[in-house]
């Protein structure tokens, strides 16, 4: 079985390699565009660029399955909340779609997102480290280590690969 993901971020691929645990299973991960903006601004977006990315890994890469998983940023009457989508794509069925944990960022980092800048640059220079965006991500900056990027994901891939697993089996009902 070919899985392609579309993205080439580690964090991202670890959390699909942990999510299907077979031996049979070839891994290819491709740059898909996500079709929407760099830094998604709502869940909405999020989910949408979720879903492209899956759909044209899919189709790009000749696979079984397609994953995507997309970060973003949504706005509510108590500030902006990190947020995280994924979707997984397969021939014959719509996209299946699950979200991840999301906590509260600080003021000074949502003024930033507002002003425009990627989430990627603006934590690297908050935690004065390099490529948080493929480590421990800002969820792992902002609970202390206790849940990274490729953890969170791995949440929202054993979310999608179940719901797979479940249709799978009930056919008839969900097509
Ligand atoms: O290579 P790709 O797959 O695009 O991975 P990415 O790290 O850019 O991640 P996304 O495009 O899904 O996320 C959209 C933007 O938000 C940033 N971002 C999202 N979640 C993040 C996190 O936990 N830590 C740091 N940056 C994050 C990311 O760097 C992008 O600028
Ligand atoms: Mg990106």
């Amino acid at each position: 079985m070919k899985i392609i993901i579309g993205s080439k971020n580690p964090a991202k691929i670890d959390a699909v390699k942990n999510s299907f645990q077979r031996d049979d299973i070839e891994f290819i991960s491709i740059d898909v565009p996500s079709g929407v903006s760099r830094q998604p601004f709502s869940d909405e977006e999020t989910i949408q660029g979720a879903i492209n990315r899956a759909t044209r890994a899919l189709q790009q890469g000749n696979g079984d399955i397609g994953i995507g998983l997309e970060g973003g940023v949504h706005e509510t009457s108590q500030g902006l909340f990190l947020c995280n989508w994924g979707a997984l794509a397969v021939k014959g069925i719509q996209p299946i779609i699950a979200g991840g944990a999301r906590l509260l960022l600080p003021e000074e980092v949502a003024e930033r997102l507002k002003a425009g800048e990627e989430l990627g640059p603006i934590m690297d220079d908050y935690a004065n480290k390099k490529n948080v965006r493929t480590k421990e991500g800002a969820i792992g900056i902002f609970t202390n280590g206790m849940i990274n990027r490729r953890d969170m994901f791995t949440h929202v891939t054993n979310l999608l690969v179940g719901q797979y697993l479940y249709k799978q089996q009930h056919l008839d009902k969900h097509k």
